[in-house]
């Protein structure tokens, strides 16, 4: 069985999750973002490397709100699939989710299958309060927006699931 470790993302990992995530998104699965927004959250990522220190898989765990949290831009190199590295980013992400003290988790997928397995379930529209919508929709972050499901950024958010897991 080849073996990967799941770490905290450093600066110098930038241009290979950049590699990593790019054929994604060309096919419109990632939202493409430029490299300064990669810098400006590295402390949000974790990446995976196997044996000898290739970059083969990475997620993000974004703060939104006191109890609430997004999981962003998980990706799993083509040669690395269904070996379980997905599943192992997921833990790391809910793990820090844990010892931040969110209670839940939102993730905005293709991959419905992937994530429900995982304990994420498909949302509606109405998952905060109308105080904390109120609140939220300030933020100018597109994520933001995703979860809120506004209009402006249904371009990003068409044909994918919103969905929300409770840790
Ligand atoms: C919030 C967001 O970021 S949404 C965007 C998600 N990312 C993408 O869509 C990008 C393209 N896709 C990918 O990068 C990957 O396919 C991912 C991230 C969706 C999944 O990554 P993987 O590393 O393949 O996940 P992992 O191997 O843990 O699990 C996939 C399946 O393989 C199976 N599996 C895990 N380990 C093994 C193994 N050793 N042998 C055989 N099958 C296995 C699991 O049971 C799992 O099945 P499930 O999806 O039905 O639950």
């Amino acid at each position: 069985m080849p073996e990967f470790s799941v770490r905290r993302a450093r600066t110098t990992d930038v241009p290979a999750v950049m590699r990593l995530v790019e054929p994604f998104v060309q096919r419109r699965i990632l939202l493409g973002k430029n490299a300064v927004v990669f810098y400006e959250a590295v402390q949000e990522f974790r990446v995976v490397e196997d044996e000898v220190g290739n970059l083969i898989g990475c997620g993000a765990l974004h703060v939104l709100w006191q109890d609430l949290g997004e999981v962003r831009t998980v990706a799993v190199h083509p040669d690395w699939i269904h070996q379980g590295v997905g599943h192992a980013i997921l833990r790391r992400l809910e793990e820090d989710a844990r010892e931040l003290g969110l209670q839940r988790l939102f993730c905005l997928t293709f991959e419905t299958g992937f994530f429900g397995r995982q304990g994420y379930l498909p949302i509606g529209e109405h998952v905060v309060s109308p105080e904390v919508y109120a609140e939220l929709v300030q933020s100018s972050d597109e994520g933001v927006a995703e979860f809120l499901d506004l209009a402006r950024v249904k371009p990003n958010t068409l044909g994918n699931t919103r969905m929300l897991k409770t840790l």
